[in-house]
């Protein structure tokens, strides 16, 4: 069987908050008919992504096209989850013509890529492309790069270890298991700034992949579909940190929570809190939704870092109290950060 008998999958991946679900709904929004299911992924217990593509108008973006897997990193729980969902979409009566998976931002790409080889999928799905998508100006800002100091103090204690910086690693990850870059958000970065980083990233990248920059995602479906990558095919191209343990790795680094929300007359002194409650915890990020008395739209709020943005995105549509998810690393102090986004 060639690819081409095949359902091709595109691969999301991307770090916390990068734009991969702005990324995929612009996708939805100019897939001039092609039959595209999504499975998302998140980590933490409740799925905001799912939330904000469901039903989101987008035609393609109706409930029964998107999946769920809730349970933090895919790459994890590929028996369990990932396999038997991608069966179960191939098995429909109208099998869709693309898959589109969104990782979670910690996620790890390269077991999930391996996974498309499993006897039970192998012969019906190809990955057609992975797509990282990076947040230029947390790049810049030099959120994922490692302290050299601290790695070279970490090696003589442990020489397995080379990273001081669990961000760091799984940035790495990302890009090198990347068939395409996307380096989004590029309209918070000045022309000079952008280039260099594009120059920066195309450096690093173990083969010979394009680097494009974008705003709020807005790639051409032509620009993202249709790769051919087979890279399941292609593994040792794509090498990961991980690679000695076989793909196993641990979600440690990482911590998140899920805080209700009481009903607000106004959010204004909320929204005002949460940018130096990020910026004083170290948050890497908070999205949810708040719940105001008297108003059947929800306000959708998404920060990365101590970048904010809120919108009423649709009327509730259950009676679930507002809630904000918050992801932050290990360590993060659960209780200071929910008694200072209360307030
Ligand atoms: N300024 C700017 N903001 C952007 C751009 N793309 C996305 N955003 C904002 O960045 C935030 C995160 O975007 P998402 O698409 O939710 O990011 P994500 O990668 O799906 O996030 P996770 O699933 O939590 O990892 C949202 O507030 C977006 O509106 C962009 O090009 N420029």
């Amino acid at each position: 069987m060639t690819t081409l008998d095949k359902v091709p999958a595109t691969i999301v991946t991307g770090f916390l908050g990068a734009g991969k679900t702005t990324l995929v709904r612009h996708l939805m929004q100019h897939a001039n008919g092609r039959r595209i299911a999504i499975i998302v992924n998140e980590f933490g217990a409740l799925g905001v992504d799912g939330e904000t593509l469901k039903d989101c108008g987008i035609p393609g973006c109706e409930a029964e096209n998107i999946v769920e897997l809730a349970n933090g990193c895919l790459c994890c729980t590929v028996a369990d989850d990932f396999i038997p969902t991608m069966q179960a979409l191939l098995d429909r009566p109208e099998p869709p013509g693309h898959i589109l998976i969104e990782t979670s931002g910690l996620a790890l790409p390269k077991p999930l890529i391996k996974a498309f080889n499993w006897p039970a999928i192998r012969s019906r799905v190809t990955v057609d492309g992975v797509v990282t998508v990076v947040d230029a100006p947390a790049v810049a800002e030099g959120r994922f790069a490692d302290d050299p100091e601290a790695v070279a103090a970490q090696r003589a204690a442990d020489p397995s270890l080379d990273h001081d910086n669990p961000l760091a690693e799984v940035y790495e990850d990302q890009l090198n298991a990347a068939d395409l870059v996307v380096l989004n958000k590029a309209d918070l970065l000045d022309e000079a700034t952008l280039a260099a980083l594009r120059a920066e990233i195309a450096a690093r990248l173990p083969r010979a992949v394009k680097v494009v920059p974008a705003r709020e995602g807005a790639l051409e479906p032509a620009v993202l579909l249709g790769l051919d990558a087979a890279a399941e095919d292609d593994l040792a191209a794509r090498p990961s940190h991980h690679d000695a343990e076989d793909g196993a790795h641990e979600h440690d680094d990482f911590d998140s929570f899920v805080l209700p929300l009481p009903d607000y007359d106004t959010p204004d002194a909320l929204l005002a809190r949460l940018p130096d409650v990020a910026a004083m915890h170290d948050v890497l990020r908070i999205k949810g939704f708040i719940r105001l008395k008297d108003k059947p739209m929800r306000l959708a709020v998404q920060g990365v870092g101590r970048r904010f943005r809120h919108h009423f995105d649709r009327p509730w549509t259950d009676d679930r109290q507002g809630h904000l998810v918050v992801i932050g690393q290990q360590g993060m102090d659960r209780e200071a950060v929910a008694r200072a986004i209360l307030g």
